[in-house]
């Protein structure tokens, strides 16, 4: 059984629980009182190459990274640092998260705001958008094509911008088949937990220069922002070096200087 294979069955059984003491129904209500969702799809499309910084305590390669005691505090930190989006894990098992966790950034924090889970379920995509998430992370691997394009066109409906993660090119083909204009080209192989850096520049050329291009994980500082906004990034999604590092709020302003560069911006 692969990693990602793993994962999903720890999500799986939670999501039961959580079924279990909340309704749909229940959900939905606290969806309705929700912030409305804020425009990320404009927030990326923007000058320049965007950060977006993410709070995770734990990933299955490493283990712990940072204890975390106050994500709303580290949220404020990247958002004073320049991040555009900040990423909240949620998945609890293997990452430490949860959705006390989205609350807190939502309350504390004015841009938009990514769940990052194993999404498999509707039900999971309004527990977004309850606890206050602009955009929902979609992982190809993780989906069948059919569940793939019902969750992008539920996650639409309900005000969510999906963010369709891919590691393949077959995967780039079905991100783009279930209409996704956000793609993420994850370098770390969910199924074997290993990095590899090219993947976003062998995988970019086959996405249209309209979808928006976000270059996931591995990114230790501004020099891996250069070398994945030379292969036609339009974000960085940066967890680790920023949650370990010892000033997330300038680790995040330097990054944002190096994709203020003009010479990127005419490339775009
Ligand atoms: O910590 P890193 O190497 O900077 O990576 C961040 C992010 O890309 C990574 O957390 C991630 C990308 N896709 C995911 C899917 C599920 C869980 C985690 C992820």
């Amino acid at each position: 059984m692969s990693v990602l294979d793993e994962i999903l069955d720890g999500v799986r059984a939670d999501l039961a629980d959580r079924r279990r003491e909340v309704s749909l129904d229940a959900l939905k209500e606290k969806a309705a009182l929700a912030a409305p969702p804020r425009d990320a799809l404009s927030a990326l499309r923007g000058d320049g190459v965007s950060v977006i910084a993410e709070v995770k305590r734990s990933s299955p390669s490493k283990g712990a990274l940072a204890a975390i005691a106050d994500p709303a505090a580290l949220a404020r930190d990247y958002e004073a640092g320049g991040a555009k989006v900040i990423s909240v894990l949620t998945e609890r098992r293997r990452f430490g998260g949860g959705l006390d966790d989205l609350a807190a950034v939502r309350a504390n924090v004015d841009v938009a705001i990514l769940r990052k889970d194993f999404i498999v379920s509707a039900y999971q995509l309004w527990e977004a958008r309850a606890y206050g998430a602009d955009l929902a992370l979609l992982i190809v691997a993780a989906l069948d094509q059919e569940a793939l394009v019902s969750l992008v066109e539920r996650a639409t409906s309900i005000g969510l911008t999906p963010l369709v993660e891919v590691h393949t090119e077959d995967e780039v083909a079905r991100a783009l088949d279930a209409g996704a204009q956000i793609i993420g080209v994850n370098a770390r192989d969910l199924k074997t937990l290993k990095v590899d850096r090219g993947v976003f520049a062998r995988l970019a050329p086959l996405i249209p220069r309209d979808v928006v291009k976000i270059a996931e994980s591995g990114v230790r500082g501004p020099h891996d922002l250069l070398a994945y906004a030379s292969a036609g990034a339009d974000a960085v999604l940066v967890g680790e070096s920023l949650v370990t590092g010892r000033d997330p709020r300038s680790a995040v302003a330097d990054l944002v200087a190096a994709g203020a560069h003009p010479a990127l911006r005419q490339g775009k």
